[in-house]
């Protein structure tokens, strides 16, 4: 039996899955613009977030959302954090028991300070539960570069049976059972991300960005281990591998963020000049909040907060960087 995916969300990324699993199983498209879906089915095109590339011909698009929930065997989400809540509960109207729902998004909900596998948890008890996370910057993937991604779920069985909906020969899909550690992994080194944008924006050198990175994944793995997920989760693809993807890469929308604060321009100017989301922006205050909960320091995730409310400019915080106090590199604090 095939086996049929539903995938809410007509960004840049979930485009770019939905054209990857339609090589594999029927899937319908939802996104709420209806431009943008009928570009989907009539031009093979999303030309507001992946403008000039031919999407598979096999991809069917819909802005009714019941089209695209009622009859899916998987349900993949894809819409940013902030509205993840709200098409969840819309998609809970349509959905049929049991059915496994996998989250693309790299997220925190703010008010809650939850991942996005609990946000699914609460509104549909009793479905399997994965992400889909990993060095994977959308127009790279649709351009027909190699690149590996991983499929988590705590269920080993489960996460294996569901793989071949999304591996390809160029996308490359591993698994892993640590679905908090995958989880957490792609939403922290958003917060990287923006730090060393924000060197690179001042003008730092290649030393710079590799001690931020360096420390970066350094905070990212206590704050993980101290909320339970495993250290060698950190160093794969979920962790290292889209850390490196996202600090390094001009595609980032995160590192973007962090170039234009290096420039001196205000947050306010930056996110309006945008039409794509970063997620980085909005849940450092969460993580923020997590490390407090956790006893864990995050230097870097501090500074990138200052920056992206406002409270201290780039340049202060990398002259801040030069006066703080270092320590044992393996046991800070
Ligand atoms: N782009 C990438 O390379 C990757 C992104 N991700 C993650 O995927 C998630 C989605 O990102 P991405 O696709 O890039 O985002 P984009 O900014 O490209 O697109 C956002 C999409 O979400 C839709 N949307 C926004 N608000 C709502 C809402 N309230 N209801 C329904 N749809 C809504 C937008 O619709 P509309 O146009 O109508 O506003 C648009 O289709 C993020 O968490 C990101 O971190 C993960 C890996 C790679
Ligand atoms: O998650 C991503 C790459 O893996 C995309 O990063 P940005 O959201 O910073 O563009």
């Amino acid at each position: 039996m095939r086996l049929r995916v539903g995938l809410l969300g007509g960004g840049s990324w979930g485009t770019t899955v939905a054209s990857v699993v339609s090589r594999n199983a029927p899937i319908t498209l939802w996104a709420r613009d209806a431009a943008t879906v009928d570009g989907i089915n009539r031009l093979h095109e999303n030309h507001k977030y992946l403008p000039g590339i031919k999407l598979p011909p096999a991809l069917r698009a819909t802005a009714d959302m019941a089209e695209a929930v009622a009859g899916a065997d998987v349900l993949v989400v894809g819409v940013p954090s902030h509205s993840f809540r709200a098409v969840l509960e819309e998609a809970k109207r349509h959905l049929r028991p049991w059915v496994p729902v996998i989250s693309l998004t790299k997220g925190l909900e703010l008010d809650t300070e939850k991942r996005m596998t609990e946000l699914i948890e609460d509104i549909l008890p009793g479905h399997p539960v994965g992400v889909l996370t990993g060095p994977n910057l959308a127009r790279e993937i649709m351009g027909g570069q190699a690149a590996a991604s991983v499929l988590s779920m705590e269920d080993e069985i489960v996460v294996r049976a569901l793989q071949p909906l999304f591996h390809s020969g160029l996308f490359r899909v591993y698994t892993n059972t640590d679905l908090l550690g995958c989880e957490l992994g792609g939403v922290l080194k958003n917060i990287v991300a923006i730090a060393v944008g924000m060197g690179d924006g001042l003008g730092a050198g290649d030393n710079t960005r590799a001690a931020l990175m360096t420390r970066g994944l350094a905070e990212i793995t206590r704050l993980g281990v101290a909320m339970g997920g495993r250290a060698e989760t950190f160093a794969g693809l979920a962790g290292m591998g889209d850390l490196i993807a996202t600090c390094t890469s001009a595609l980032s929308r995160n590192r973007h963020v962090g170039v234009e604060l290096g420039r001196g321009r205000a947050i306010d100017d930056i996110v309006a000049d945008m039409h794509m989301v970063a997620e980085g922006v909005k849940s450092a205050p969460t993580v923020i909040a997590l490390a407090r909960h956790h006893g864990i320091d995050m230097p870097i995730a501090r500074d990138v907060f200052d920056a992206t409310q406002g409270r201290r400019s780039a340049q202060e915080i990398f002259r801040g960087l030069l006066r703080s106090s270092v320590g044992d590199e393996a046991h800070p604090g």
